[in-house]
């Protein structure tokens, strides 16, 4: 018997704009459903809809018309307050831009989902040391956002967003800021989550090395969902498959393969 899927989305639309005249469909008709432990990538070109879909599944913004169900939970059924609760329980978030908070060490700023939560502070140290030891950063745990690498803040980052141990990371350009070292670490560390603790990661991105590190790519086209890919082969072959994708629908392959990325499969080859 299968598990219920950590994502079940039904025939949802989002539309900007309140009068038929200007009406836009951001999103439209999206059916897909992500089973628990997947790791799913969601490109396509810029203005294609990625975000708002990400929104919409974060329940930062409503969709106009169908249903989300996050875990077995019917979000589009919420209220403001349970969704902020749910938000906090079950989900988690990574940024291109880390948003960690200046004034609050590593540890606090890891901390603070669980002090919002009003957690004893011995369940809360215990936690933090945990995933801040799975993340690789503990040695820096007193360390201020200012004082520590861009590869590090975001370890900060992704640390914050498991250690409440969400049924769901998102994650929107995860690798964005980030070179190509600390993006290769980044994405083995969601890889090693991914496999070994089998979190379910969803994550948009622009670029085809790093949707290469998923099992399963999702591709959107103005608002549609108009194809997937699965991963059978290694890591280098499914790259290619993801950039020939793009190139089918083009404006986003010229974005999606990178000099730098390229140059890296060239040293693991050597
Ligand atoms: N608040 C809004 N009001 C009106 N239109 C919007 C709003 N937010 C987004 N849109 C439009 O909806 C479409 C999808 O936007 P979205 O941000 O989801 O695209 P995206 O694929 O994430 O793009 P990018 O890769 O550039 O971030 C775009 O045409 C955008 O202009």
């Amino acid at each position: 018997m299968r598990s219920t899927p950590v994502i079940a989305i039904k025939q949802l639309s989002k539309i900007y704009g309140s009068s038929p005249a200007n009406q836009f469909y951001a999103l439209k008709d999206v059916s897909f459903t992500m089973q628990e432990g997947e790791f799913i990538g969601i490109m396509g070109a810029s203005g294609s809809g990625k975000t708002t879909l990400l929104n919409v599944i974060s329940t930062l913004d409503n969709p106009t018309e169908g249903t989300i169900s996050i875990a077995g939970t019917d979000i589009t059924r919420m209220k403001s307050g349970e969704l902020s609760d749910f938000r906090a329980k079950q989900l988690g978030f990574i940024f291109q831009d880390f948003n960690l908070l200046d004034n609050l060490t590593v540890y606090e700023n890891i901390a603070l989902p669980l002090s919002l939560q009003n957690m004893a502070v011995s369940q809360m140290k215990s936690k933090v040391n945990e995933v801040m030891e799975k993340l690789g950063i503990s040695l820096i745990a007193d360390k201020y956002p200012a004082m520590i690498s861009g590869g590090q803040r975001q370890r900060t980052a992704a640390a914050r967003a498991l250690v409440h141990k969400p049924a769901l990371l998102l994650g929107d350009e995860p690798t964005g800021s980030l070179d190509l070292k600390n993006a290769v670490s980044l994405l083995e560390t969601m890889k090693r989550l991914n496999e070994e603790d089998r979190i379910s990661i969803l994550m948009v991105t622009h670029d085809a090395f790093s949707a290469s590190y998923c099992g399963k790519i999702v591709f959107i086209q103005d608002g549609r969902l108009v194809q997937e890919l699965h991963r059978t082969g290694s890591r280098e072959v499914f790259y290619k498959q993801i950039l020939d994708v793009l190139g089918d629908y083009g404006k986003a392959a010229a974005s999606a393969a990178s000099p730098i990325f390229e140059a890296s499969y060239a040293q693991e080859r050597r």
